[in-house]
């Protein structure tokens, strides 16, 4: 489908300006001509061999000139008000259909594409095509009626100059057609070339302390290297691939004279009209640059075209993307059990199953546990729970309810989600408390923060739970910072509460102070929750010990350290790594 079809639906009722917006453009470019006519008279007229000067058709003439040149401003002003117009309407249905449509996405979207990556896709994609509607395509017009009338015009004089002026351009379409043919995916290679440049930077400046703490130098970041190197190849070979098309082709434009002239004196001394025919000479000096250069222009914009289309492809990647079903039968949460039934699941776009029947199920009120080796599936079932992806077989149930059947904002209301990598925003600290509850008042997002353990943050920030975080060189600690999203967590006071890697930030202070925040949140809830301290999980009502994406053990603590299993290795692992010591002190 064309690219101007794709961005139709996002045109609404400006529609109907484009076609406005095109024959403005092709007037102004038949307007443009005009001009070149009017000088050429006027040169006829002072250099003609008559010997009787009319300086009226002159003033006239000059006059012509202007007012066309005037004209053609206009239309081209004209053209341009329409297309942006409609440009800006494209541009700013994109930016909304692409943020509407983000907070319809399933929340493993986000997993996969950081937001630099969305907000590439969305600012980056929608700004070429606004490029494209208002700049391009009306040039586009007048690229194809300008090189038309100029033809017709360069054939009514004198056929034989018309087809020497032809020479740059024939060979302007033939070589630098084929060319452009031949290199019509390198567009798709070059910005795929710079989106892996921008990822690969992204990774280097993230890693500069890394590298500074381990004292390697620039060349451990090998694949930015490689990301950089491979750009400046490909660039370079596909310059220089044009380097001869080019050259001659600019030489032959702008040599136009070189074979106009040649031709001109072998039909001056044929006719024996020299002066007419010197005179018409400086017709097809004038007008086949114009020509020319349109030819040009079209060729270039043969990229832009192919630029739009991989824009409108990336944007279209977005808004396609399969959204979460929707309850067919919505179902009310009656309790909050929560139920995995031989839940296996494939992470989107790749092939492996990471998680293989998994079954188990949380009474209301209970805790259980998920502990096991990395990269096991803890954080997977965790995530399906919320519904970040659903599951490719088997079922989870919330009250009794599938969670496919219960409505989002239903689910959403009733859980509490902590995980590891929770952001806070650049608000208040009240803001960002009150973020899931804003009806809350003052008081009761000061009881969250106390109970979370906040005070004495709040108490040393300049303006208390009003101080911005991250102004004024407010920054919180990632244990702080845990324990604000905590609070969050408490002010929601959900039913239901699930926790990843909780503590993973902390240091063993704000460990202390988390674990007494967690301890609030959880009570009387239903909870799930990874952590990777042993200690923190000793009172779960079970823990479930999940390798390979299977649960290979289940039961409290002390059975399963009765057992004598995995589980009871890493207990005496975990117990042994808290109890070292250095030079007779504990670490
Ligand atoms: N977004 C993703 N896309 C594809 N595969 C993923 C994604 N996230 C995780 N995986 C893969 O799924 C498997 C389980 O990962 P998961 O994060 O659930 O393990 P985990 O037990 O929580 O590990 P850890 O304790 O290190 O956080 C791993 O093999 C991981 O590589």
């Amino acid at each position: 489908m064309s690219v101007f079809k794709r961005l139709t639906p996002y045109m609404q009722s400006r529609k109907i300006l484009y076609p406005f917006a095109l024959l403005f453009s092709s007037l102004s470019s038949i307007a443009g001509i005009a001009p070149f006519i009017y000088v050429w008279l006027i040169v006829r007229e002072l250099f003609a061999d008559t010997g009787n000067i009319s300086y009226d058709m002159v003033k006239h003439y000059a006059l012509m000139a202007v007012i066309f040149s005037v004209i053609s401003i206009v239309l081209y002003f004209s053209a341009l008000i329409c297309s942006h117009l409609v440009a800006f309407r494209i541009e700013g249905n994109i930016r909304r259909i692409t943020m509407k449509k983000l907070l319809k996405l399933p929340l493993g979207f986000f997993d996969k594409n950081p937001t630099g990556r969305i907000r590439k896709i969305i600012d980056d994609n929608a700004a070429v095509t606004h490029t494209f509607m208002a700049h391009e395509l009306p040039d586009l017009a007048g690229t194809i009626v300008v090189p038309i009338a100029s033809l017709v015009l360069l054939f009514i004089f004198d056929w034989r100059l018309g087809i020497a002026s032809l020479v740059p351009i024939a060979y302007a379409i033939i070589t630098l057609g084929s060319k452009m043919n031949k290199s019509k995916d390198f567009m798709q290679k070059y910005m795929k070339s710079l989106e892996d440049m921008n990822t690969e930077a992204v990774e280097y400046v993230r890693g500069i302390p890394v590298v500074k703490v381990f004292q390697q130098t620039i060349f451990s970041f090998k694949n930015f290297y490689k990301t950089i190197d491979d750009y400046h190849q490909m660039v370079t070979a596909y310059s220089s691939s044009w380097k001869f098309i080019m050259c001659s082709y600019t030489t032959l434009i702008n040599g136009v004279a070189l074979i106009l002239v040649p031709t001109t004196f072998l039909i001056a001394t044929s006719s024996g009209n020299i002066a007419a025919t010197i005179v018409d000479l400086m017709l097809y000096v004038l007008v086949t640059p114009v020509f020319s250069q349109c030819v040009m222009r079209s060729m270039y914009l043969s990229q832009a075209v192919n630029q739009a289309k991989l824009a409108i492809g990336s944007i279209e990647s977005l808004t396609d993307y399969p959204e979460l079903a929707t309850p067919t039968n919505p179902q009310e949460v009656k309790h909050f059990d929560i139920e995995f039934k031989n839940v296996k699941f494939t992470y989107p776009g790749t092939e492996n199953e990471v998680l293989h029947d998994i079954s188990f199920k949380i009474k209301e009120g209970e805790t259980v546990a998920l502990v096991g080796t990395s990269g096991g599936g803890k954080s997977t079932i965790a995530k399906l729970v919320p519904r970040f992806f659903d599951a490719n077989d088997g079922e989870i149930l919330v009250g009794g309810a599938p969670i496919k059947e219960i409505p989002q904002e239903v689910l959403m209301k009733n859980t509490s989600f902590v995980f590891q990598n929770t952001r806070l925003f650049k608000k208040s600290i009240l803001e960002n408390v009150r973020y899931g509850t804003p009806e809350a008042s003052i008081e009761s997002v000061n009881k969250a923060l106390d109970l979370a353990q906040c005070r004495e943050i709040i108490d040393r920030l300049p303006e208390g739970i009003n101080t911005v975080i991250g102004s004024k060189g407010t920054y919180l600690s990632g244990g702080e910072q845990q324990r604000i999203v905590l609070a969050r967590a408490i002010l929601k006071n959900a039913p239901i509460v699930v926790l990843d890697e909780a503590t993973a930030f902390a240091d063993p202070e704000n460990e202390s102070l988390i674990q007494q925040a967690l301890q609030t949140l959880s009570k009387g809830k239903t909870v799930l929750m990874i952590a990777h301290r042993l200690t923190s999980i000793v009172n779960a009502d079970q823990i479930l010990v999940v390798q390979g994406g299977r649960i290979m053990e289940r039961g409290t603590h002390k059975e399963l350290v009765e057992k004598g299993g995995v589980f009871a290795k890493m207990w005496q692992d975990y117990q042994q790594s808290v109890s070292w010591t250095i030079g007779g002190k504990n670490v």
